[in-house]
């Protein structure tokens, strides 16, 4: 009697079972992305929290939906070879139900049997009854091979095209990450693209140390490299109190490190007057501002995009800083600020790592906006600093474009000069770039230092502009 009073009970307080498959959840995520232009790191938690999925089966729906958008260029090149016609000519639902099957079937250790029937069904429940016939027989031929052997018969002598297509990344960008990097290197670059990054938190200075942050996420470890990082080992971070009460916030240790090689580096005269000049969502504000507190400086943060510049209110609570909604080009008086951060928009191609569809979205021609207006900012950054001053700027993104030809086209218009940024270099091996007498740049890597690819250069004001 008792036994079944318990059991009962148990029953009416466990939380309902989730009833949406998880493949049926991949495939709607892929859809949003790919029809709609959504962002899978905000449609898909969202969907999983909806269907009440925890756990493992979380864990998978994730794995699915973010594996197979990373690898959309090459699982769409293998299917067009396996049905034999170019997968534009079938309807975009079908193509992303059969990339979804054949990343269970090339990237995951699913029997090819069960990756298989499972997305059949999913065919004739999602898509249409009517070609789930030509799913199978498309899916028997792509498991049929494995990555390597499609990787070996899709090949074509072309080194940038095979590497691009091994590793899932449109050629351009492998073109331009070979640029900088030189070919030994670039098979490590494009792999570490494809590999998840935990999350980094950032301890801010003097609101919490580094050890009562891992303490509380359970298992954390300390960074490698910034005095402030600490790596999650997993779960959501904003149900940890010390993130949702502003005393940590999520920071990838690459974008710690450059924001502090700021602040850290040498100055002579005041130190009381620090810019951020594009400041939105906030990440280095919040590292700078608590930063700024400590040493009795202001920050002035400034974001051209309205509903950024809330959320850098929102991570300057409470620190000595100023938001300002406006155009940086435009922003404050010359010669007034003591150390300006420009971290200027850019492509992201540093942080494909966190976003599983971008590498497919980008464009080259993306950059041909995006160039002159990081000068213009780089360029208003120099003007705003006083002699002598420091001026932070910072991509992440290693193009040559966005990151040395900027600093190298604005420098010619002298009245200021590169600065080793030593702090940075001297605690993370292999991160300078370009070293010369006229000073060095860092750069991070995902595949050296676990990091996205943030590049730093740091200038010193030495006459007028
Ligand atoms: C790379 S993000 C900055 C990231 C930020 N520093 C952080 O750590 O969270 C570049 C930001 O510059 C903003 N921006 C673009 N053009 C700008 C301009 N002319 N003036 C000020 N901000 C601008 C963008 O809206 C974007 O929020």
């Amino acid at each position: 009697m008792s036994d079944n009073r318990s059991r009962g009970r148990r029953r009416h307080d466990e939380a309902p079972r989730p009833t949406v498959n998880p493949r049926r959840i991949a495939f709607d995520a892929i859809r949003a992305v790919t029809a709609d232009n959504a962002y899978a790191n905000i449609v898909l938690p969202r969907m999983i929290n909806e269907t009440g999925h925890t756990g493992r089966d979380a864990g998978l729906i994730t794995e699915l939906t973010y594996g197979t958008l990373r690898s959309l260029g090459t699982l769409e090149a293998i299917l067009a070879a396996a049905s034999g016609r170019d997968v534009r000519q079938l309807q975009q639902d079908l193509v992303d139900a059969l990339c979804l099957g054949a990343y269970q079937l090339l990237y995951m250790r699913i029997p090819a049997h069960a990756a298989v029937a499972t997305t059949v069904s999913l065919v004739k429940a999602a898509v249409s009854p009517r070609v789930s016939g030509l799913a199978n027989a498309v899916l028997r031929k792509v498991a049929a091979k494995d990555l390597d052997q499609w990787s070996e018969a899709l090949a074509t002598g072309d080194r940038l095209h095979d590497l691009s297509l091994r590793h899932a990344h449109p050629e351009w960008i492998a073109r331009e990450f070979e640029a900088v990097l030189g070919p030994d290197e670039l098979a490590p670059a494009l792999a570490a693209d494809n590999v998840a990054p935990p999350v980094h938190l950032c301890a801010k200075p003097g609101r919490i140390t580094k050890g009562d942050l891992s303490r509380e996420t359970r298992g954390g470890v300390h960074g490698r490299f910034s005095p402030y990082a600490v790596y999650l080992p997993g779960g959501d971070p904003g149900r940890l109190k010390s993130v949702a009460t502003g005393l940590a916030h999520v920071q990838d240790e690459g974008s710690q490190l450059v924001a502090v090689a700021l602040a850290e580096a040498p100055l002579e005269g005041p130190d009381a007057a620090w810019v951020d000049l594009c400041a939105g969502p906030g990440g280095k504000t919040g590292l700078l501002g608590a930063l700024a507190a400590q040493r009795g400086a202001h920050l002035d943060a400034v974001e051209i995009q309205p509903h950024r510049a809330e959320l850098v209110a929102k991570a300057a609570k409470g620190l000595p800083a100023t938001v300002h909604t406006g155009d940086g080009r435009l922003f404050g008086e010359p010669n007034s600020a003591d150390r300006v951060l420009v971290d200027a928009p850019c492509s992201g191609l540093g942080a494909l790592r966190r976003r599983p569809e971008a590498r497919w979205r980008k464009q080259r021609s993306d950059l041909d906006a995006l160039v002159p207006l990081q000068r213009e900012l780089l360029a208003a950054g120099l003007r705003l600093a006083r002699k002598g001053g420091l001026v932070a700027y910072v991509t992440c993104s290693p193009l040559l474009d966005e990151t040395t030809e900027a600093v190298e086209s604005v420098l010619k218009a002298g009245g200021a000069e590169l600065v080793r940024p030593e702090w940075l270099i001297d605690r993370v091996p292999d991160s300078v770039r370009g070293e010369s007498a006229a000073g060095a740049y860092a750069q991070l890597w995902p595949h050296r230092h676990g990091t996205d690819a943030m590049f730093l250069a740091l200038l010193r004001k030495t006459g007028k502009r």
